[in-house]
């Protein structure tokens, strides 16, 4: 089986990763399997910027072709935060909870209709031996006024998708992978990853 390495720390997006590319018949790794992988400072201004960063450093770490993920929610009733911030939103403790819980205090009083938002996955697919390639993806979505369901990760329980009359964290896994910013950004990847894989075979 094919192995591919996605240069993340994140429980929730290395599941997602798992399911999205056993369909494809790769295997997954992430940081998670590798003890002492470093913690790449996100230093950059957009979410390209930090998954290129990510990225780079885990590539030329490793000597392996590696694929990055930043992301993060953009709300645009607070002039699109928590954007590349949206891990430490609430603070270095990276706390799911409350992260969900200041976005929502910080939305106290905002019309349903104001409470758009969207979530942006940028991926880099990086290696040692080749030029870095980023793509994107989005999924648009209304900020509820409290946290619903217990599936997927971080912004997902106040996160509503109007097409399913759900919030994100109520979708299955399956569902969620049908239609999110990660898997959108994926599709985007499809056709230059196995470019970017058979140069790779060829060095
Ligand atoms: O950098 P790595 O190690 O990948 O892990 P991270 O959690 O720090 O990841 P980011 O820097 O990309 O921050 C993204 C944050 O945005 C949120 N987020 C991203 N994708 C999400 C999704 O599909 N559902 C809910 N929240 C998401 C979540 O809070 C993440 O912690
Ligand atoms: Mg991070």
């Amino acid at each position: 089986m094919k192995t591919v390495i996605i240069a993340t720390k994140n429980k929730g997006k290395a599941k997602e990763f798992e399911s999205l590319f056993s369909a494809k018949g790769y295997e997954v790794k992430t940081l998670l399997d590798v003890p002492d992988a470093p913690d790449v400072e996100e230093t950059g201004t957009t979410f390209e910027e930090n998954a290129i960063l990510k990225a780079e450093a885990i590539a030329h770490q490793l000597g392996h072709f590696v694929i990055a993920d930043d992301s993060g929610l953009i709300v645009d009733a607070l002039e699109g935060r928590p954007g590349v911030y949206s891990a430490r939103y609430a603070g270095e403790a990276k706390s799911d909870e409350a992260n969900t819980e200041k976005v929502l205090r910080e939305l106290e009083g905002v019309p349903r209709e104001a409470r758009t938002a969207r979530f942006y996955c940028a991926l880099a697919l990086a290696s040692p031996n080749q030029e870095t390639i980023t793509v994107s993806g989005t999924m648009e979505g209304l900020i509820t006024e409290q946290p619903s369901g217990t599936n997927g990760f971080g912004y997902d329980p106040i996160f509503f998708v109007e097409e399913q009359g759900k919030t994100n964290a109520e979708l299955t896994k399956e569902e969620k992978n049908q239609i999110s910013h990660r898997a959108n950004a994926l599709r985007a990847l499809d056709e230059k990853l196995d470019l970017f894989l058979k140069r790779e075979e060829g060095m």
